[in-house]
């Protein structure tokens, strides 16, 4: 790669493969589990979840990722997030990252919500003055004023995307990941978070997103990334690579 386009990626992953060990039978406690082990009685096998990945996602790039159920779209992403450690290759990620992967990940369910605005900020590296400028930002962008003080729990799962978009997007980072949770809210949400998210764009944070829309894709996305069974299948222009796999899906 050349000088120029190396300073130029945000995202550079090289030949990188995720090996999970998954148990081959069913253990019903973590006592049994230990037992198990500790009796050499518990077999793992190997299961590829990406399988030697390589590609960059350039600066003001909006990377859209597409795939059917269990394809290896959101393990990418923890790698890219560094939430996992692949198995093999290297994943390098220049600038900051505000990462929206797992719902729920990064909050408190016995907490309110306005007890994890706090709590989710820290993990994201929000002082506690910045958090308490910011806090009416948030619940505004959210449209919870009214539920701030009950446990997250109760929560609907539209309304923990809400919470963790409006503290994900406070700040500018250099890279936004966004995983499924715009799929959980409404409508009138959707259109709030497209919105936030091309401001971000035109402010210069490059974007990697996965979703099962592929008209979302095509509307928010200038390239996108195909993986199908854990290795990647076609790299280019988001409205073909969502053409060839709206092809494949029928
Ligand atoms: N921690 C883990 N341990 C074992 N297997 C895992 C783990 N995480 C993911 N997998 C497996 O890796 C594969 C890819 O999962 P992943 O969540 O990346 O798929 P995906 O493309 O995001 O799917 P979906 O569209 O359904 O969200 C799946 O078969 C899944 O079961």
């Amino acid at each position: 790669m050349s000088e120029t386009s190396q300073q130029n990626a945000v995202v550079q992953v090289d030949h990188v493969s995720m090996v999970f060990n998954i148990a081959n039978e069913k253990v019903q406690s973590l006592k049994e589990y230990f037992i198990k082990i500790a009796r050499r009685e518990l077999m793992f096998k190997e299961f590829t979840a990406v399988d030697d990945a390589s590609f960059t996602v350039n600066r003001g790039d909006v990377f859209g990722l597409v795939g059917t159920n269990g394809s290896g779209k959101s393990t990418m992403l923890k790698i890219i997030a560094g939430v996992l450690e692949p198995s093999k290759g290297t994943c390098t990620v220049n600038g900051t990252i505000s990462p929206l992967i797992e719902l729920g990940a990064g909050f408190d369910p016995e907490l309110t919500a306005r007890e994890n605005i706090y709590l989710n900020g820290a993990l994201l590296g929000h002082s506690k003055k910045f958090l308490d400028e910011h806090i009416k930002d948030i619940i505004d962008f959210a449209e919870l004023h009214d539920f701030m003080e009950m446990p997250l729990k109760n929560y609907s799962s539209g309304m923990v995307a809400r919470i963790a978009f409006a503290i994900a997007t406070v700040t500018e980072p250099d890279l936004l990941i966004v995983d499924e949770v715009l799929s959980v809210g409404d409508f009138l949400f959707q259109q709030k978070c497209e919105n936030r998210i091309n401001d971000m764009i035109e402010r210069g944070t490059t974007v990697l997103i996965v979703s099962h829309d592929t008209s979302q894709i095509e509307r928010l996305c200038n390239r996108a990334l195909w993986i199908e069974k854990s290795k990647l299948k076609m790299l280019g222009d988001a409205k073909e690579v969502c053409a060839a796999y709206r092809e494949y899906e029928r």
